[in-house]
């Protein structure tokens, strides 16, 4: 187990940055989900999204390429919602990932199932966080329910890759700067 200030020292290392994007239909209560087929997570339901590369202009534009890849749609309105760090606390050599999420509620095109990814709209009160990462059931309220309009930031403790060992979550005005 990781002590206070070790967590401290790890949040503060040099991260990798992904993004996940979900995509909600409010009016329907439902959001879009993919399989993920292979890599990282696969078998788990998530959102979509991915590294973000060098040649990305803008995390924004990463996460709208990956939306694009994997389920072949563009996101029209989608906007960042929070910024969760996650920390791998049995691997002291791998560096924290920090995930950009963001919700679009319109967009254009038809998903479509790619090599990578196979989507399914899931009815807010049926996710399948069973067959989900672990903190996903933690955060996934504060994005669907926008009600309040807060933001939120959180770090999740990983041990052997998937085991959640404990996290901290806040809602805030607006996110911090990274
Ligand atoms: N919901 C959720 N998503 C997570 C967690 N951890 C985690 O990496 N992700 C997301 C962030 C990214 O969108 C995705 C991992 O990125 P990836 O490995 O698919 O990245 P990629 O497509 O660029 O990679 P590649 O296979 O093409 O090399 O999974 C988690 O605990 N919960």
């Amino acid at each position: 187990m990781l002590r206070e200030e070790d967590k401290e020292t790890r949040k503060k290392k040099k991260k990798k940055v992904f993004t996940l994007l979900l995509v909600v239909d409010d009016e329907n209560e439902r959001v879009l989900l993919g399989e993920k087929k292979t890599g990282f997570g696969k078998g788990f339901w998530n959102g979509f999204g991915g590294k973000v590369e060098e040649s990305d202009p803008t995390v924004l534009a990463a996460a709208l390429r990956e939306l694009e890849e994997e389920a072949c749609i563009q996101a029209l309105d989608a906007k960042e919602v929070g910024r969760i760090t996650f920390i791998w606390i049995d691997e002291p050599e791998k560096p924290p990932w920090l995930v950009h999420i963001f919700r679009a509620d319109t967009y254009s095109g038809q998903e479509r199932e790619t090599e990578e990814m196979r989507p399914q709209w899931f009815p807010f009160d049926a996710i399948p966080f069973q067959q989900m990462w672990a903190d996903d059931q933690h955060w996934y309220p504060l994005v669907l329910n926008r009600q309040k309009r807060k933001n939120f930031e959180g770090t999740f403790n990983f041990k052997e890759v998937t085991t959640l060992v404990d996290f901290e979550l806040k809602e805030v005005q607006s996110l911090s700067m990274q």
